[in-house]
C-alpha cells in the first residue's frame, strides 16, 4: 500500500539535546503602555536544540529575543541563561551568546577575513585560527579576500553569522536569519544552520519561513498575540492527525460514502483529486478493507503528512480570539 503521489517528502532534522538547560524564561512579560507585547512566557531550551520561533507579524518574537539578550527590560518575569540570572549576571552571560538581530552591520569596504579580524579585535581574544575556522564554517574561504560589498545577500548574511560565531558562543540567537534572502541564499543559510547543529550548537531562531523552519528545526514554538500557543516537535506536527491519503478510481462517490461514516465525516478531496480521510479505529488497514468491500478498492493508501504551514495557520486560527 504505497501512495502514487506520496505527501511531499520532508526531512525532519534530529536534535540531540543533552539535557543541560541553556535558556529558561519565567513569566517573561513586556508591556508597551497598554499594549501587551509578550505575556507570561515560560520556555526552556536545552543544549544542542535548534528551536524555531514562529508567529505572525507583531506576535512578540523580536520583543522576546530582545529581552533574552538584555536589550530591553521585561515588565515582569525573568530570563535565566546557562543557569544564571540575566538581570544580575549579564556580563558573564552575554559573551556566551552569538546574535544576529538586525541587518548585519558589516564593513562593506573590507573583505570577509578583515571583517572577522575587525570584529575579533573588538571582542578580544579571537585567534587567527578561529578566524580560519569561522571562514570555513560559513563557507566564505573562496571569497575571503573580496570586499564584502561584492557579496550576495546570502554571503553577507553568512558573514554576519560568522561574526556572531567568532567567540564560539554556546547559544546562537538569530532573528529572521533568512530575511531578504532569495531562494539560493535561503538554501545557503539552511546548510550553514545544519552545520551548526552538527557542531552541537544551540540555536534559537525566529522566522516567517515556515518551510525552512520545518527543515532546520526539530522543535517549534508558535507565538501569537504575545503568547506561546504551541510548543511542538516538528516530527510530531508532521505526523499529521491520523489521516490517510487515498487514491482510487471514483473519488467523488467514495467521498460521499466516507462522509456517511461516523469516523469519516471530515473526509475531503485534496487538490490532486486524492481523498484525505480518517480511518475506522485509526487503522489504515481497516480503511483499506472498508473501501475495498464497499466497491472502491484503493489504488494507493498512505498516512497523510502535514505541512508545517497548515499546522501554523490552524494553530493561529484556533487562537484568533486571544487578541
Ligand atoms: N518599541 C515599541 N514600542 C511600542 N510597541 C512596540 C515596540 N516594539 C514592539 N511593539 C509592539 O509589540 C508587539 C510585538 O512586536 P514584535 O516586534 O515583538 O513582534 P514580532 O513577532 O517580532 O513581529 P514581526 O514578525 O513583524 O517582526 C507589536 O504589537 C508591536 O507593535
Amino acid at each position: 500500500m504505497q501512495a502514487k503521489h506520496p505527501p511531499e517528502a520532508t526531512t525532519v532534522p534530529s536534535s540531540s539535546p543533552t539535557g543541560e538547560t541553556v535558556l529558561r524564561t519565567y513569566g517573561l512579560t513586556k508591556h508597551y503602555g497598554s499594549r501587551i507585547a509578550v505575556h507570561q512566557l515560560n520556555l526552556e531550551i536545552r543544549r544542542g536544540e535548534i528551536v524555531g520561533f514562529l508567529g505572525p507579524n507583531g506576535a512578540g518574537k523580536t520583543t522576546t529575543i530582545r529581552m533574552i539578550l538584555g536589550l530591553i527590560t521585561p515588565t515582569a518575569g525573568r530570563v535565566e541563561l546557562f543557569g544564571h540570572d540575566l538581570a544580575t549576571e549579564r556580563a558573564s552571560i552575554l559573551p556566551r551568546i552569538g546574535t544576529l538581530v538586525e541587518s548585519p552591520a558589516l564593513y562593506l569596504h573590507l573583505s570577509a577575513r578583515d571583517n572577522l579580524r575587525a570584529f575579533g579585535d573588538v571582542l578580544g581574544g579571537v585567534s587567527r585560527q578561529r578566524i580560519e575556522e569561522v571562514l570555513e564554517l560559513v563557507g566564505l574561504q573562496a571569497r575571503q579576500r573580496d570586499r564584502a560589498r561584492t557579496y550576495s545577500l546570502g554571503m553577507k548574511q553568512r558573514l554576519a553569522i560568522g561574526i556572531a560565531l567568532l567567540n564560539n558562543p554556546d547559544l546562537l540567537i538569530l532573528d529572521e536569519p533568512a530575511n531578504g534572502l532569495d531562494p539560493a541564499g535561503i538554501v545557503e543559510m539552511r546548510d550553514l544552520l545544519r552545520q551548526l547543529a552538527d557542531a552541537d550548537k544551540t540555536v534559537f531562531l525566529s522566522s516567517h519561513f515556515l518551510g525552512e523552519v520545518q527543515q532546520i528545526c526539530a522543535r517549534v514554538l508558535f507565538f501569537n498575540a504575545g503568547k506561546l500557543v504551541a510548543d511542538k516537535r516538528v516530527a510530531e506536527l508532521l505526523r499529521g492527525q491520523g489521516e490517510f491519503v487515498v487514491q482510487l478510481e471514483h473519488p467523488h462517490e467514495a467521498l460521499i460514502l466516507l462522509q456517511q461514516q461516523s469516523w469519516g465525516q471530515s473526509a475531503r478531496l485534496d487538490g490532486a483529486g486524492a481523498i484525505l480521510t480518517s480511518a475506522p479505529n485509526e487503522s489504515g488497514r481497516e480503511l483499506f478493507v472498508f473501501l475495498s468491500q464497499s466497491g472502491f478498492p484503493p489504488e494507493s493508501l498512505s498516512p497523510a503528512a502535514q505541512n508545517l504551514e497548515e499546522v501554523f495557520f490552524s494553530i493561529i486560527h484556533t487562537h484568533e480570539g486571544d487578541n
